[in-house]
């Protein structure tokens, strides 16, 4: 584990990067400000379900980073939602997917999209997945590249508060509608 730990880090790393330079960035952001006591792996096992259509294995959300670089094992139920619509993420093997996460949206000016994602239970098998969260440090602060920006620049500390506490106040994340800048939202 802790070999894919450190593998996984520098592929994640390696991505951020790439994506970066592609939008005209210099390199070192990644390595300077995703610091490895942010960043963190999570496994999680998704028990099977008899009513799997009315139960999510996990609930649809954007993840609260800058990417993820997720493996699943071949049973499947991840899904995307594109154009509406969610579509399965296939297992492949020997396959990692990234996700784009909410500051790497911020960070590239929406050129980069956080994919709504869920987990479906299935009926017969248990499932395995294991994710990595590239994080920055808690005062990063998440400034646009570009000019005209839509978001405000704000830390990864204010962000991850404001998480928590829209989760407390409404039960669910609201995420980076709130950082746009000067809008009045009801959420
Ligand atoms: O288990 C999966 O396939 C997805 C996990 C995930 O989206 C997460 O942990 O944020
Ligand atoms: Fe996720």
């Amino acid at each position: 584990m802790k070999h894919y730990a450190k593998m996984v880090s520098h592929l994640a790393e390696k991505v951020a990067e790439i994506l970066g330079e592609k939008l005209g960035q210099k390199p070192g952001f990644f390595k300077e400000n995703c610091v490895p006591n942010m960043c963190y792996l999570r496994m999680s096992r998704y028990p099977f379900c008899p009513i799997s259509s009315q139960v999510f294995g996990l609930m649809p959300h954007t993840d609260s980073d800058f990417l993820t670089i997720l493996h699943q094992d071949h049973i499947g139920g991840l899904q995307l939602l594109r154009n509406g619509k969610w579509v399965s993420v296939n297992p492949k093997q020997e396959t990692l997917i990234v996700i784009i996460g909410d500051l790497f949206q911020a960070w590239s000016n929406d050129v980069y999209k956080s994919v709504e994602h869920r987990v479906v239970a299935n009926k017969h098998f248990e499932r395995f997945s294991t994710a990595y969260f590239l994080c920055p440090s808690i005062e990063t602060v998440i400034e646009s590249c570009g000019g005209n920006s839509t978001y405000k620049r704000f830390s990864f500390g204010e962000f991850r508060q404001q998480v928590q506490d829209d989760v407390k106040r409404f039960g669910h994340k609201v995420g980076l509608p709130r950082f746009i800048r000067s809008m009045n939202h009801n959420f």
